[in-house]
């Protein structure tokens, strides 16, 4: 009864059986309405039955087993780390997770709080620090206590967690008696935060009566390619994880807890992680095997903003993002999303609504295929520091597109990824992806971009600038020459000098890279330019009916 109980009521209470299905926005306003009766109705119905009975029975009709299991799962509900960070944080998602009206969710959880960086700390501290010390690295110590201290204010039982955390310290006296990390290893060591930040969850799911199950993603099909600690998502995992999911769904229903971040290598069957911030990819990933109408990612700040919140506090959340647009900022750097994470969505045409878990009631950021462009200048300023550039002027010895053609096999074979890219008849200016050098430990190691000029000079002259970064302009590009117009008005009013400019056939996005030493100040006014003097903005633009110029 108990774990019944709770689906009768969230169907009971809040079911509106004689409307017809409910759009996205409504069913985003009706939980914004009913989200502090849900949760209290919640409570009632778990203590006593015949409340339950009588809200089934005021709603008009009786939920039976039978409709539960024509029912599936309604949408991906993904909570980051910053949103399940403590004990009372996995409880406030407790109650988002199940006051959702008409929503069976499938919940993608990442590690608590910041137990990912801790968890790669302790992994670096262990190859040095000899057996003996491993039990003292501070991280251990710290992912142990929050752990520990979450399940028990949670009123969780310890064993749901206290294998993994044996088996952590195992692995950590493991990596100290080889003296080596390899990124198999660390990949397996950070999967320990997810499996057990969902453990916890849905043992406490289960506690409040509602009926969860926990799924490690690497055991229910989640098949990535063996490039560890950035692997990708295979097509294999889209079936595989619909079977898993709706068939356990089919033989026993329950919210599904899947662990975000982390695949199974489809050579080795070793744990894989899809690089940092993954979670989103998983929930999309799992948004497009099952054809869900909508994937929700749950973060600690109220949509995508206007720019980071870190570099200039006044950042306002965009309401609406076309995939387009969300995918080009968060590959420019924008930290909100997960570089690929738009990509199974954007396939699936599935909504993603972007929405603070610490201020539910904001509307957050709607991601859609298309939307209306017509009065769309900026949307949002992203910045990606620390990225090398390099000028790459031909010596001649090879004709144009041979050149070309020359420079970018270089790329290939070293496996160095390029951002943005400018070019003339006899130069290519490019700048260097720093993350994803860094994942392939290249740029750390000098010798390795030594190797990069020294094989690029056999053909040009190579000038190597370090410390720059790209500010990317993503908007609507049907308006660039308005965008540049008043970027550069900025820029010179501040002096700084643009040291490559690029367009993307994307269409939505305009790249400028100046030196590290500028860009915060150039974000900074650059939004007060665009977002804080709208008004201005519009009187100069506007074709004066308040919609905007068409640029030819
Ligand atoms: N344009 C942006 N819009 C929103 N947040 C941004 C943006 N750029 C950077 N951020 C940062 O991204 C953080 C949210 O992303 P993330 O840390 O991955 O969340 P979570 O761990 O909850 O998934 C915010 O706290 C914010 O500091
Ligand atoms: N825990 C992983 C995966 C993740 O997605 O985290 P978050 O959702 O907190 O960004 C990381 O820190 O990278």
């Amino acid at each position: 009864m108990a774990t019944t109980s709770l689906h009768l009521q969230c169907y009971g209470v809040n079911a509106k059986p004689n409307l017809p299905p409910l759009t996205l926005a409504q069913r985003t306003n009706l939980f914004i309405n009913n989200h502090e009766t849900a949760s209290s109705l919640k409570v009632t119905c778990k203590s006593s039955s015949d409340v339950l009975e009588k809200h089934v029975t005021e709603n008009g009709r009786n939920v039976t087993s039978e409709d539960e299991n024509r029912k599936s799962y309604t949408c991906v509900m993904k909570f980051g780390g910053s949103s399940v960070a403590s004990a009372e944080r996995i409880m406030e998602v407790a109650t988002l997770v199940t006051s959702f009206p008409q929503e069976i969710p499938i919940v993608v959880l990442s590690a608590m709080g910041k137990t990912t960086n801790k968890l790669l700390l302790a992994g670096e501290k262990a190859v040095s620090c000899g057996v003996t010390n491993v039990s003292c690295i501070e991280e251990l110590s710290f992912i142990k206590d929050l752990h520990l201290r979450t399940v028990d204010q949670l009123g969780v039982d310890r064993s749901v967690i206290e294998k993994h955390l044996e088996e952590l310290e195992l692995l950590l006296n493991g990596i100290a008696m080889m003296k080596e990390l390899t990124k198999r290893t660390q990949d397996y060591l950070v999967s320990f935060g997810e499996c057990m930040s969902t453990r916890i969850f849905a043992a406490y799911l289960n506690k409040l009566d509602v009926k969860a199950r926990q799924y490690d993603a690497f055991e229910i099909g989640f098949i990535t390619t063996d490039d560890f600690t950035n692997a990708d998502i295979l097509e294999a995992t889209y079936p595989a994880v619909a079977k898993r999911l709706h068939g356990d769904w089919l033989s026993d229903p329950a919210i599904a807890i899947v662990t975000g971040f982390l695949g199974k290598a489809r050579k080795s069957c070793a744990v894989t992680t899809l690089g940092r911030g993954g979670s989103d990819l998983t929930a999309t990933t799992i948004g497009k095997a099952l054809g869900l109408p909508e994937i929700q990612v749950w973060k600690d700040v109220d949509g995508v903003l206007t720019c980071d919140p870190n570099i200039y506090p006044k950042a306002e959340p965009v309401p609406f993002l076309t995939f387009d647009e969300a995918a080009e900022l968060a590959y420019f750097g924008a930290q909100v999303l997960h570089p690929q994470s738009m990509r199974p969505a954007r396939e699936g045409d599935i909504p993603v609504r972007v929405k603070n878990s610490y201020n539910p009631k904001a509307p957050g950021t709607l991601i859609t295929k298309e939307r209306d462009m017509s009065k769309a200048i900026l949307t949002s300023i992203v910045l990606k520091r620390n990225v090398t550039m390099l000028d790459i002027v031909s010596t001649r010895m090879l004709g144009q597109y041979g050149f070309l053609a020359k420079v970018f096999s270089i790329f290939e074979d070293l496996g160095i990824s390029v951002d943005v890219v400018a070019t003339s008849e006899v130069s290519v200016s490019l700048t260097l992806d720093p993350s994803k050098l860094w994942s392939r430990e290249l740029i750390q190691q000098a010798s390795e971009l030594d190797h990069v000029v020294e094989e690029l000079e056999k053909i040009a002259v190579v000038n190597l600038l370090q410390n720059r970064s790209i500010i990317s302009l993503i908007g609507n590009v049907q308006q660039s020459s308005l965008i540049l117009e008043k970027a550069f008005c900025v820029l010179r009013r501040l002096g700084v000098t643009v040291q490559m400019i690029s367009q993307g056939a994307s269409k939505v996005n305009i790249s400028l890279v100046v030196n590290d030493s500028e860009a915060d100040e150039c974000v900074r006014t650059l939004h007060e330019a665009f977002f804080e003097t709208e008004l201005e903005l519009q009187k100069d633009y506007t074709n004066g009916n308040g919609s905007v110029a068409k640029s030819s």
